[in-house]
């Protein structure tokens, strides 16, 4: 299957840019002109719309697509209950909320045979899935390409590989993401994950709030960050597959149980789309880093790749933060990340390298959570070479860190707190930090 995989995803074709407008046929004459919605669609295909917000939504933040397909959605047998695994969903009250800051080591390998959805594992989250509020974090580690379909009613999948690429077959076509990109599946929008290396680990966001969106740049002026041109949609790919191959199960995540059917076609069938709910892949290291050229450490909000917004303005119910590459030259500064305590709680995973605050213990693969107020900053050894460090121009250029940063605590799942890679004694990096306090 990775063979297969690599192959479809050599030269694949994309179109750029966030929340446009796009349109893209697989055939031909395919795609409908002046309407949506005409009497018979071309080619004898089914027209389908896809609602990712609410109809009367601003048009500015409206998302919905229309998909042109060999079989309506609708032409499915009922789905039923199957296995959650490890996945879990808000409300999360299985465990105590904890204010300790927590680390992870990565998530072990799993049985032979284990598929993207298999995988999943959920660390843990906030808010509530049935009211479009609020975040799960959930790691993957998976060495088989799945052959069923999924989709999630819950929310968003914001997929961050760290090891192995992924080729994410989806309705609106074909999308790969290597470490070090990013690839986000809509609301709804069916999918199907194989490998491109055998195996394959990392880490998703399922949003369960409204769509993620670039962040406004204010007095940074109308380029940087994200740019806008940067992401890319697929461009339509089918399945043309019938119940004589067999059926193809599709897994569909709703309220946060896993339900399954068996359908007689691949649901991969939309021959022609076109809308603004779209899968995409970014490629991080394109992030147009911005800091400070003259003092001090700039808060991390600065660093946001994506943001969901919530109803408080600024108040996000996730951001998407990336550390990625760049120079350090603030004068007179205690550079790496400061000592703080945020209202925001905050899930840190590391792509490769090393992060700039944290000396040893945060490894890629792994992951750290400073919930809401737990005081945390650089460990010793970080602080101690920092504050000795002699103030050149410093390229940090050795690791790929992110932060999944939302307004509310997040509560672990019961395997996350009992976790065998949870590390024991993290509260140790903190230890021997050495009063340096004269009166005079
Ligand atoms: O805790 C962290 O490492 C993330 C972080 C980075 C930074 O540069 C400033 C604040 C912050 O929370
Ligand atoms: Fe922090």
């Amino acid at each position: 299957m990775s063979g297969d995989a690599r192959t479809a995803a050599e030269g694949l074709r994309y179109l750029s840019g966030f929340g446009d407008e796009h349109s893209s046929e697989a055939v031909p004459g395919a795609l409908p002109e002046g309407r949506n919605a005409p009497q018979r669609a071309p080619l004898g295909l089914y027209a389908e719309q896809l609602s990712g917000t609410a109809f009367t939504e601003p048009r500015a933040h409206n998302r919905r697509s229309w998909l042109y397909r060999i079989r309506p959605s609708a032409a499915h047998p009922a789905f039923t209950r199957t296995e959650n695994g490890a996945i879990r969903t808000g409300p999360f009250t299985e465990v105590t909320p904890d204010p300790n800051r927590l680390r992870w080591n990565p998530l072990p390998a799993p049985p032979e045979g284990t598929d993207f959805l298999a995988g999943l594992w959920t660390l843990g989250g906030n808010g509530d899935a049935t009211q479009r509020t609020g975040m799960a974090v959930h790691l993957y580690h998976a060495d088989r390409s799945m052959r069923r379909v999924f989709s999630d009613a819950d929310g968003e999948l914001l997929i961050v590989p760290e090891r192995g690429g992924l080729l994410l077959r989806t309705e609106f076509g074909l999308l790969r993401a290597e470490p070090g990109e990013v690839a986000l599946i809509p609301r709804g929008v069916r999918f199907r994950v194989e490998l491109l290396d055998g195996s394959a680990r990392g880490y998703v966001c399922e949003n369960y709030g409204a769509p993620f969106r670039l962040p406004d740049l204010g007095p940074i002026g109308a380029n940087g960050l994200a740019n806008a041109r940067d992401f890319r949609a697929p461009v339509a790919a089918y399945e043309d597959v019938d119940g004589a191959a067999g059926p193809v199960e599709v897994v569909n995540k709703f309220c946060g149980n896993l339900w399954t059917a068996d359908y007689d076609h691949s649901p991969l069938d939309v021959v022609a789309w076109h809308g603004n709910h779209v899968p995409y892949v970014y490629d991080l290291r394109r992030f147009n880093v911005i800091g400070t050229v003259s003092y001090d450490h700039p808060d991390p909000s600065i660093f946001t790749v994506l943001t969901s917004p919530s109803d408080t303005p600024g108040l996000a119910g996730v951001d998407f933060v990336v550390f990625a590459p760049r120079w350090l030259v603030g004068e007179d500064t205690f550079r790496p990340p400061y000592f703080h305590r945020n209202v925001m709680s905050e899930y840190m995973g590391l792509i490769e390298g090393a992060y700039d605050a944290k000396a040893e213990g945060f490894v890629p693969g792994g992951g750290s959570l400073h919930n809401m107020m737990s005081a945390h900053g650089p460990d010793r050894e970080t602080f101690d070479r920092a504050s000795a460090a002699e103030l050149r121009p410093q390229r940090i250029d050795d690791g790929l860190a992110f932060m999944f940063e939302t307004r509310w605590p997040l509560t672990l799942t019961p395997h996350a707190a009992g976790a065998g890679h949870l590390q024991e004694r993290y509260d140790d990096v903190w230890h021997g930090l050495e009063r340096h306090f004269r009166s005079v």
